[in-house]
């Protein structure tokens, strides 16, 4: 079985109670209150920036030009998403200026740097994924089990449903498997071990939206 099979196994659990999750039904169903997508959305604006730096930093460390090309695109692309995010839904849901990083938002983008940075390049590779794979399989779910009628975060879902962040998923699992299969089994522990905790962070991201978790001091 491929390394992406198994480990997609490993977190089945999480991803199960992701799909679950009050944030993500609500979402779905077109009822989330808006105060929860606000928060959600302008600290998914400082994640995707963040994101975009760990991606380029992975970028810089791959051992050949074809992946380098590959991170420096996923690189580009989370960028463009943020400025996406910037341009039509601060603007379509009223959140106006760039907020504080709050505890769950810096706790996944400073994981994510300090492994792009310090940990092997194939367990970089694998802390990512998570942000690629479960985004796909939960937009790919919500979209299918829409009710039918209008929903206010449908751009969203668009996004992650949508066909070219589909392809960009592929790859990104693609490029796991094949540094999976040529590094040692330690390594390939690691992997798996940094794809569970990023898939960890994914669920406490949106736990923390739906509870408006933040700083308790000011
Ligand atoms: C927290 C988080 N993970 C993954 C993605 C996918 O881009 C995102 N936008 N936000
Ligand atoms: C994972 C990811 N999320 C938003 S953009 C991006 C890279 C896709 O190319």
């Amino acid at each position: 079985m491929s390394w992406s099979k198994a480990t997609w196994q490993t977190i089945s659990p999480i991803y199960h109670q992701i799909i679950e999750m009050p944030f993500i039904t609500e979402l779905m169903d077109g009822n989330l209150p808006l105060e929860k997508f606000q928060f959600y959305i302008s600290q998914d604006s400082a994640y995707l920036e963040n994101f975009g730096r760990a991606l380029a930093l992975i970028a810089a460390r791959a051992y050949d030009t074809e992946n380098t090309l590959a991170f420096l695109q996923f690189a580009e692309n989370a960028i463009i998403v943020e400025n996406a995010l910037h341009e039509s839904y601060f603007k379509e849901f009223g959140v106006s200026e760039k907020s504080i990083i709050q505890p769950a938002c810096h706790h996944y983008i400073h994981y994510l740097k300090s492994t792009a940075a310090l940990e092997n390049l194939e367990v970089a590779m694998a802390a990512v994924l998570p942000c690629f794979w479960i985004y796909k399989e939960v937009g790919d779910y919500i979209y299918k089990n829409q009710k039918s009628g209008s929903n206010p975060y449908q751009a969203w879902i668009d996004t992650y449903a949508g066909e070219e962040f589909g392809e960009a998923v592929k790859k990104a699992i693609a490029i796991c498997d094949d540094h999976a299969a040529k590094t040692s089994p330690i390594v390939r522990a690691k992997m798996t071990e940094a794809f569970v905790t990023a898939s960890h962070l994914e669920y406490d991201f949106w736990d923390a939206g739906y509870r408006l978790r933040s700083w308790q001091t000011n």
